[in-house]
Order: structure tokens, then C-alpha cells, then sequence
């Protein structure tokens, strides 16, 4: 395998825990470590272990990409660094500090844009501005809103509602409204699968575009691997559940500003988008091959029971 193809940290073994303190200790620090955090729904039989073991570093401006297959757990992973939700066991922490529960230091972008029908564009925008940024006057509150309007396009549309307008700049709004709240850690969760696929394009050279000028940490899930390569500095593979743990991490030595389409023509780009999608393929063989192991070794066991007498006298026989 070429050098720049091949994974480069170990983020999930059931001893990484060690090994991710010991191989990161010369790379940026961290903003948000996850320490061998599991977390599962339900209870009994109907218990469903959804991440189990994870153990992941999101450093400081750094651009993450977490691949992985549907239902995966990549949401609840998410939401797990929004802090929306608590690890069964393990640890989540930012700057050191254990997360308990959400804050505006993490922002939070949903497949499904979430935005209030009966506030328009900018109010969508202003509800969240006016929340975190009390402190500030009026004028500065609106001169910020009308920046990040801006920043996504929808000068024109600043006072539509969201029925008004289409998929694509609800996501906007959506991503404008998380981006004004200037949190330290920008959390994608597919926010652009509920696109199509020139929408989606046009979005994914807009949110390159905001992040090259930002910097700001960011993580993004997605299912899409050439997404990944184009805006992220890292990817990382979320293994198919249950009990998803992650791959290793492939670094991803482009050239910034990326282009997409000179890199369709980029031989580093090619070998990387083979890399992680037969490592994708790979472990989903894998993942099915255990499952069918698994069901031929369930065993049935019969209830122990003898009938006493099996005449049928005294009874219509059909
Ligand atoms: N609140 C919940 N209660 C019970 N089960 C849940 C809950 N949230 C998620 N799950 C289950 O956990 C598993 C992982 O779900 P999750 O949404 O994290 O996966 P995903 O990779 O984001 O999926 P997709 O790509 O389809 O959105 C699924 O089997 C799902 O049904």
C-alpha cells in the first residue's frame, strides 16, 4: 500500500485508550478526546449496543470526517459529542473538561434543517445570535446575522419562511444559524444527504469555502467517501455495528484549496477513495460473514415436555 494511503493512528482497539495517548502525543492538541466510550439503547433482550470502545481525538482546527455504513451508530456518536446524549460508560471531554450535557461551544447541524416554520430567514438566524450573544447591542446582534446571511448566499431570501424556501438553502439557513453562534467545534451530522446530488455538490464547495476562511474544528459524518476526501484533513472509518468501534484514521495529503474537479484527475485522491472504500467493503464482508456464523450457532432448545395421552375418544374426530 502507498505511504499516503495507509492509515496512519490506531483510533479504536479495546487497548487503545493507551495507544491513542501514545501515538497522537506529537500532533496538535486535542479540543474534544472520547475515551473508551460505549453506548447502547434499550434494555434485556431488546438491548441494542450501538458504540462500544471508542476511543477518538478531534484536534484543535482540524477538519474529521467519520465515514460509516447506515445505522452504524454515527448519529448517536454525534450526538454524543453535542453532549445531547450521556456514554453508558467512558469519557467525553473538551479542553480537558467532561461534557455533561450541550453548549453553545458545540454546534450542532442536523440532516433535518430544524428551523421554525413561522420565523423567517434572518429570525431563524437572530433566535440563536440573540441567545448566545445577549451581551451584545442590537446593531451588532443584527450587523452579525446579516454577515453570516451573507456567508451562505441568502442576502436575497433574508425574509422568506423556511416552506418558502427550497432543501438546499433551508440547510444553509441551518448551517448559517449553527456558524453565527461561533462555537468552538462544528458538528456536521449529514447535513447534506437529504440533497441532491448538484445541491449537494454546490453545498460541499460552500461549506469548504466557510471552513477554509474559519478554521474552525469541525467533524462531519457522512456516508459518502469522495465527500470526505474533498473537505477533510482526516477520515475515519465507523466500523458496522453492534457494537461499532472505528478503523483506522487516513490522512489526507491534499492540497488546499481543493478543487473538485481537478481532483477527479489527482492520482493521490484515486488511491486514497480506493483505500478507504475497500476498507469500508472489507469490514462489512467481515461484519456479515460474523453475523451469519453467529445465527448457525443459535441453538433451539426445546421445551422438555411429554404428553400424558395423545387418544383422541370422546372428541369429533375431523
Ligand atoms: N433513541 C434511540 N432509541 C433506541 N434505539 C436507537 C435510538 N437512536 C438510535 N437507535 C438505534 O441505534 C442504531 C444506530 O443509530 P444511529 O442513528 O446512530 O445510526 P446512523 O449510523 O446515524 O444511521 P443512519 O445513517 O441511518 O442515520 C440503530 O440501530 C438505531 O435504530
Amino acid at each position: 500500500m502507498n505511504a499516503i494511503i495507509s492509515p496512519t493512528t490506531t483510533m479504536s482497539r479495546t487497548d487503545a485508550e493507551a495507544r491513542v495517548i501514545h501515538t497522537e502525543s506529537s500532533a496538535p492538541k486535542p479540543m474534544m478526546t472520547l475515551r473508551n466510550v460505549s453506548k447502547g439503547y434499550g434494555s434485556g433482550a431488546t438491548r441494542n449496543e450501538v458504540l462500544k470502545g471508542i476511543n477518538m481525538n478531534l484536534r484543535d482546527g482540524e477538519f474529521l470526517a467519520v465515514v460509516g455504513f447506515s445505522g452504524s451508530g454515527k448519529t448517536t456518536l454525534t450526538q454524543l459529542l453535542a453532549g445531547l446524549i450521556r456514554p453508558d460508560s467512558g469519557e467525553i471531554t473538551m479542553n480537558e473538561e467532561v461534557v455533561t450535557g450541550p453548549s453553545p461551544d458545540r454546534g450542532l447541524v442536523f440532516q433535518n434543517y430544524s428551523l421554525l416554520p413561522w420565523l423567517t430567514v434572518r429570525g431563524n438566524i437572530a433566535l440563536s445570535v440573540d441567545r448566545v450573544f445577549r451581551h451584545w447591542s442590537r446593531a451588532q446582534r443584527h450587523e452579525h446575522v446579516d454577515k453570516f446571511i451573507e456567508m451562505v448566499g441568502l442576502t436575497h431570501a433574508v425574509h422568506r419562511r423556511p416552506h418558502e424556501l427550497s432543501g438546499g438553502m433551508r440547510q444553509r439557513v441551518s448551517l448559517a444559524r449553527t456558524l453565527a453562534m461561533k462555537p468552538k467545534v462544528l458538528l456536521l451530522d449529514e447535513p447534506l444527504s437529504a440533497l441532491d446530488a448538484l445541491t449537494r455538490s454546490v453545498m460541499q464547495d460552500e461549506i469548504l469555502k466557510i471552513w477554509e476562511e474559519e478554521r474552525q474544528t469541525c467533524l462531519m459524518i457522512t456516508n459518502d467517501v469522495d465527500e470526505a476526501i474533498l473537505v477533510a484533513d482526516r477520515i475515519v472509518p465507523l466500523n458496522p455495528g453492534p457494537s461499532a468501534n472505528l478503523g483506522p484514521a487516513f490522512t489526507v495529503e491534499l492540497d488546499r484549496p481543493r478543487n473538485k474537479t481537478e481532483l477527479n484527475h489527482n492520482e493521490r485522491f484515486k488511491q486514497l477513495r480506493n483505500a478507504v472504500t475497500n476498507y469500508l467493503v472489507a469490514v462489512r464482508q467481515k461484519s456479515r460473514r460474523d453475523e451469519a456464523a453467529q445465527s448457525t450457532q443459535v441453538r433451539i432448545d426445546r421445551p422438555n415436555i411429554s404428553p400424558k395421552d395423545l387418544s383422541l375418544s370422546g372428541r369429533t374426530q375431523l
